[in-house]
């Protein structure tokens, strides 16, 4: 298994887009999410000055839903009120760039649109920036992650709810796992869930 740190994945099933965040940390096991309203937060429950470890993860808009691993998801998602999902990813991330802290943490990001099959990804390293517009497969996810994954496709297995597809990304086969959130597009909304 590899390493690599904080995954998201955005994907198609049974026609309707999802989004996935797998928080996996060596340094920071002790998370939570915490869910208020159209949003979610990632709360470290241990005492740290480090300023990347709790952020707003999840963003939900009437059209799109926003999936990062750090501060960049509230400015995406009001970026998105007047910008297209591909510059809302390329003006945020490059404003924020990637993080100062001593592994230069790239900052990921993923974008879905509700009633849509198109999806965006983005990842703000320190040697490599970039924003890919994707047509999403049904049955499959596109995934980045911070460490040692840059981008891929993965198979990703059938689920009913947003509780489901929370199931499967937490036993998805990565290390250090911490928490997984899924977000799942419904009739009318989006499914919002967390898993353990
Ligand atoms: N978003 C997160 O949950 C998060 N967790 C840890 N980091 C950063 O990544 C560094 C390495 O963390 P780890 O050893 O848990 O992979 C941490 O010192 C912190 O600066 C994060 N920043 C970006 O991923």
């Amino acid at each position: 298994m590899t390493y690599t740190g904080r995954t998201l994945g955005i994907g198609l099933m049974n026609g309707e887009p999802f989004a996935f965040y797998l928080l996996c940390s060596r340094s920071f096991p002790k998370r939570k999410a915490i869910f208020k309203g159209r949003a979610v937060y990632i709360e470290n429950m241990t005492e740290t000055d480090n300023p990347y470890v709790s952020y707003p993860v999840v963003r939900l808009l009437d059209d799109y839903a926003v999936v990062t691993n750090g501060l960049q998801t509230d400015f995406i998602a009001q970026t998105l009120e007047w910008e297209s999902p591909r510059k809302a990813l390329v003006h945020v991330l490059d404003a924020l760039d990637y993080e100062r802290d001593s592994y230069s943490t790239p900052r990921i990001a993923g974008i879905v649109e509700h009633g849509n099959g198109k999806g965006w990804l983005g990842f703000a390293g320190r040697d490599e920036f970039w924003v890919k517009s994707l047509e999403l497969k049904d049955g499959k996810a596109f995934v980045t992650a911070t460490y040692n994954l840059s981008f891929a496709e993965l198979d990703f297995p059938a689920f009913e709810s947003a509780e489901e597809l929370a199931e499967k990304a937490i036993e998805l086969p990565f290390e250090k796992k911490v928490l997984a959130i899924g977000v799942a597009a419904e009739k009318k909304g989006w499914g919002l869930a967390v898993s353990p």
